[in-house]
């Protein structure tokens, strides 16, 4: 039998107000020396300020880069800035974890990864998405060393953004039911430890819907605990299998086509009710518990006009085609696509 790696993070600190300890737990995991914090424009204020402070008192030196996108451009931008940098913070959302994730791993040097909000399972996981002229690519990164999510940071963030780290959870049915049919139709490997992971976190969550509240540090700390188990199917998988299929397919499509994308979970929480009806399993009681965390169930909700949620069905195959799901490989008709999504209410 081949042999496998798996990585998973050394030390994952959780809890409120951690961040400030950012310093002490980058020196207890060894590192010392020059360390870039990357962030984004607003989650510098909301994050790496204190992060960076944490960083100071421990004597590091830290420079500072800020990101507006996950491109292989921003992430070759990161590289360049490194010089004996020992390790790469990450602090913020998804975006900028895979930038610094990816450039860390490019350069063989460490990574420390700060969500600062719980919108998506790239926390703790070994890949990265980042986008190139071709779309998204889920490249194998490194998983980071380190994972501090500071749950008072993470509560306080809008609710918009839990509610989507929820839908990327939940998309995980869906990507269960594809691998299963890819490991039917195409004899792809198949982990059922990583999918019994990531099905029993999807269900968690299900039966968490509607305890999930705004501001709670409860409810923070559940997504939180969550996204981290769904980001360790994926590191068993060695691949997004478990936690992306044909709905994650659909999001990515409509990050091409769409004029202003929604949130990455709140389009996969959408495409997921409606390939779930195309698996002919009961997408109402995803959508019911899409919208009890109030997450969007639809085109309108999504901020999206229909017409892109027809052309993103009709293109979403052509995604990563080596993937193969539900969509196959000729995808839906333009009459299929419109019929989906008018029977699931989604247009
Ligand atoms: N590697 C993997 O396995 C996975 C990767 N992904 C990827 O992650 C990305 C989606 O992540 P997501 O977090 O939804 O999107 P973004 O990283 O784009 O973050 C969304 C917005 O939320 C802001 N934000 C983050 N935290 C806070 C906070 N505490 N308060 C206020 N605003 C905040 C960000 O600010 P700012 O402008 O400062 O960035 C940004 O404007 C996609 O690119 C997706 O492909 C998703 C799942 C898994
Ligand atoms: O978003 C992900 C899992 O939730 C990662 O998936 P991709 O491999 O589709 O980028
Ligand atoms: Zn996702």
């Amino acid at each position: 039998m081949d042999s496998k790696k798996i990585q998973m993070p050394r030390e994952v600190h959780i809890g409120a107000d951690v961040i400030d300890n950012t310093g002490s737990i980058c020196k207890d995991l060894r590192f010392y020396g020059e360390v870039l914090v990357v962030t984004g424009p607003n989650t510098l204020k909301i994050g790496a300020d204190k992060a960076i402070e944490s960083l100071e008192n421990e004597d590091f030196e830290v420079d500072l880069s800020k990101i507006n996108d996950a491109t292989s451009k921003t992430v070759k931008k990161i590289e360049d800035k490194l010089n004996n940098t020992s390790l790469i913070v990450g602090v913020g959302g998804g975006k900028v974890i895979d930038v610094a994730k990816m450039a860390a791993t490019n350069a063989g040097i460490y990574f420390v990864s700060v969500p600062t909000a719980a919108s998506h399972d790239g926390i703790a996981s070994p890949l990265a998405s980042i986008k190139n002229n071709k779309g998204s690519v889920s490249m194998t990164a490194q998983a980071p060393i380190g994972v501090i999510a500071d749950t008072n940071i993470i509560r306080n963030a809008p609710f918009r953004l839990l509610s989507a780290g929820c839908a990327d959870i939940v998309s995980n049915y869906t990507a269960i039911k594809d691998w299963q049919l890819a490991n039917r139709l195409q004899n792809e490997s198949y982990s059922e430890s990583a999918a019994a992971l990531s099905l029993m976190t999807a269900k968690l969550i299900m039966k968490s819907s509607k305890s999930i509240k705004k501001g709670l540090e409860e409810s923070a700390r559940l997504v939180v605990k969550s996204l981290f188990s769904s980001g360790m199917a994926i590191s068993i998988a060695g691949s997004s299998r478990p936690a992306s299929g044909s709905e994650h397919k659909f999001s990515h499509a409509l990050d091409k086509i769409a004029k202003k994308p929604a949130l990455h979970g709140e389009q996969c929480g959408v495409g997921t009710i409606m390939m779930m009806s195309l698996h002919g399993g009961d997408w109402e009681v995803i959508k019911n518990a899409l919208h009890d965390m109030n997450a969007p169930t639809n085109a309108y909700e999504l901020g999206i006009d229909p017409d892109d949620i027809i052309e993103a069905l009709i293109m979403a195959h052509k995604i990563r085609p080596e993937r193969y799901t539900i969509l196959g490989d000729r995808g839906l008709s333009r009459d299929a696509a419109k019929k989906l999504a008018i029977k699931t209410g989604v247009i």
